[in-house]
């Protein structure tokens, strides 16, 4: 079976395992990604939850079972799985400093039918600023850019390691807008430390700590556990944890 129906999950995890220089980062992670909507990977600091995201792309070794839609992926390279559809959002940003901004834009186009009036309607101050080299712009422009290089493409998954990272707080409202749109067409994959944003955005958590599952469920009824919030995240107060 090559399609998903909806109640299938886009992506599959099973005993992922992932190396950096041999060093244990990710240990036996199993987990779904819902088909719609945006599904959190939520984890203190350093638990491996970039290391699971550049695990699912091939950017790390790794070892154990992965399925897009039905569609083995664990032993492709990067290219191909990218080809499939899998949109990917780097906590580093990685824009081209030296390139304006239309320039990183057309550059990550992969599609005959690039989807530039989506991205211009989603991010209009970006139209604006086409002309403008990216290494100039904030970093809450950055991330638009990064944002707008993965929604140019029409993908069936999109991972987005920590979009709100370092933003003032106006511009996190911007993205997390931006991403709520994002969701209504593409399945998202979120690792993200601002549980008010995790709060608006997600309908599925998985938590990670010690580098293995410790939470699969509803998002609601995770924030709303302040037990598990302060024993896996390190949040004292669930109505303040933003
Ligand atoms: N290039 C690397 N070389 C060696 N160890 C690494 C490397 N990258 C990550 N690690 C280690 O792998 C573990 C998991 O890191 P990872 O960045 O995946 O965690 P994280 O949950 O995303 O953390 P954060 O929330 O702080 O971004 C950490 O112990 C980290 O020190």
């Amino acid at each position: 079976m090559s399609e998903s129906s909806p109640a299938q999950p886009i992506l599959t995890v099973r005993g992922l395992t992932g190396r950096i220089a041999g060093q244990l980062v990710v240990e036996d992670v199993s987990f779904d990604v819902a088909a719609t909507g945006v599904t959190a990977l939520l984890g203190r600091n350093g638990v491996g939850k970039t290391s699971t995201i550049r695990s699912i792309l091939g950017l790390i070794d790794r070892t154990g079972e992965m399925s897009l839609a039905g569609t083995r992926i664990d032993r492709l390279p990067t290219h191909r799985i990218v080809q499939l559809g899998v949109g990917y959002v780097p906590e580093d940003r990685e824009v081209f400093g030296g390139l304006t901004v239309a320039e990183n834009l057309r550059l990550a186009e992969r599609d005959r039918s690039p989807r530039r009036d989506e991205v211009r309607r989603l991010f209009p101050d970006l139209h604006d600023r086409r002309d403008q080299r990216a290494g100039t712009l904030s970093g809450g422009q950055q991330q638009m850019v990064s944002l707008g290089r993965a929604l140019v493409n029409e993908n069936r998954l999109l991972l987005v390691d920590e979009p709100t990272k370092g933003l003032a707080p106006k511009i996190v409202d911007e993205v997390a807008v931006a991403l709520a749109e994002a969701a209504k067409t593409v399945p998202i994959l979120l690792v993200e430390q601002n549980l008010a944003v995790i709060r608006a955005l997600a309908h599925r958590a998985v938590v990670l700590s010690g580098g293995r599952v410790v939470y699969d469920g509803e998002a609601s009824d995770l924030l709303d556990d302040e037990a598990m919030l302060r024993r896996h995240l390190g949040v004292h107060d669930a109505g303040e944890a933003a």
